[in-house]
């Protein structure tokens, strides 16, 4: 979008001269009072938490928006804040709402057609893409964040008066290492199969595909000692680990040629998946369906039939054992 007004040229994807995929700046990064930003700093303002007053954009296909509809799932927020699905398939008009698709939604608020029409409502003269996540303030009738890091952050941090669960997903104890371990993971990994997909080189596809699977067997060592990324405890940085493991074999191995190894093929990463998969609530953000719809037809330049591979339908909330590991879940968490 351009000076609000769409443009689909402005779809070509960000590269740099060796081909590298480039992800640009999300724009609104305003902050709910209360949100601990980081170890020692709390948001002192800005608009204040309350139920019913925000509202999600979001995409079930989406690994960065499903970081975000994870911790509304396991604070139980989900009375407090609402949700809006998007269509998965996204062509040259953008995000489009499609309630008749199963999963979807309207667009609650304001009945869109497109999300970008929310886009120029909360700033009619925006340039920028037109992503999910979104968090939406409708007693200013403005955008807070489109950033999915810091939107999961408020959530986990702002609204615990109206959470239905006693899950703290950033610890006291645990604060810089989860600040790290989001940071450590972005780029090999949850950045790093677009970075492989939208390569524009074969240099460029090979370091990011490289880079990606050395960290993802470092992390399988990692895994084999300790229940969660940052040890003991669920973390922010286990939800933003998952939604990139949760589309791997699916999607990110053919789609975007990730395809040294699946991640069933790993001793612990599949294990440590399947524990996250079978938290209360998860599977209720996991829809398959979507993320492949979304993948296989939205990115004609990589796949112009959009036909959709029909496996390899990995058994996501099979049993594991990973409870033998050093680590607990916070009782809301935790299944009989
Ligand atoms: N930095 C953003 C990235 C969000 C993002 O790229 N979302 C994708 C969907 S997975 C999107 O909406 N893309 C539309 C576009 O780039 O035009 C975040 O983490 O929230």
């Amino acid at each position: 979008m351009i000076d609000g007004e769409w443009h689909t040229d402005a779809e070509q994807l960000s590269k740099s001269e060796r081909g590298e995929f480039q992800r640009d700046q999300t724009s609104f990064r305003d902050w709910i009072r209360g949100t601990r930003r980081g170890p020692d700093d709390v948001v002192e303002d800005g608009p204040e938490p309350e139920a019913g007053r925000y509202h999600l954009y979001v995409s079930y296909a989406c690994p960065w928006a499903h970081r975000v509809l994870l911790t509304r799932a396991l604070k139980g927020l989900e009375d407090a804040i609402d949700v809006s699905v998007v269509d998965p398939v996204r062509v040259d008009q953008g995000w489009e709402f499609d309630a008749e698709k199963p999963g979807t939604t309207p667009d609650k608020l304001f009945g869109s057609d497109y999300l970008r029409e929310v886009y120029a409502r909360a700033d009619p003269d925006y340039t920028g893409r037109v992503t999910v996540p979104v968090l939406y303030d409708t007693a200013e009738d403005a955008i807070v964040n489109n950033e999915s890091a810091e939107i999961m952050r408020m959530l986990d941090t702002a609204f615990d008066d109206y959470a239905e669960n006693d899950v703290d997903l950033y610890p006291e104890g645990y604060r810089e290492e989860v600040d790290d371990l989001i940071e450590r993971i972005y780029d090999p990994i949850n950045n790093g199969v677009y970075k492989a997909g939208f390569a524009g080189t074969q240099d460029a596809y090979e370091d990011a595909v490289t880079d990606l699977f050395d960290a993802l067997t470092e992390w399988d060592a990692t895994l084999g000692t300790q229940r969660f990324l940052a040890g003991d405890r669920l973390t922010e940085a286990d939800l933003a680990m998952f939604t990139t493991l949760y589309r791997f074999d699916e999607v990110y191995h053919t789609h975007f040629k990730c395809n040294h190894r699946e991640i069933t093929d790993y001793d612990h990463l599949w294990g440590y998946l399947r524990d996250l998969c079978n938290l209360p609530g998860v599977e209720a953000t996991c829809d398959m369906h979507h993320v492949k719809e979304h993948y296989y037809r939205s990115h004609t330049d990589l796949n112009p039939k959009g036909i959709v591979p029909i496996g390899p339908d990995p058994d996501f909330f099979a049993p594991h054992t990973r409870d033998d590991l050093p680590g607990d879940l916070p009782d809301a968490l935790r299944t009989p």
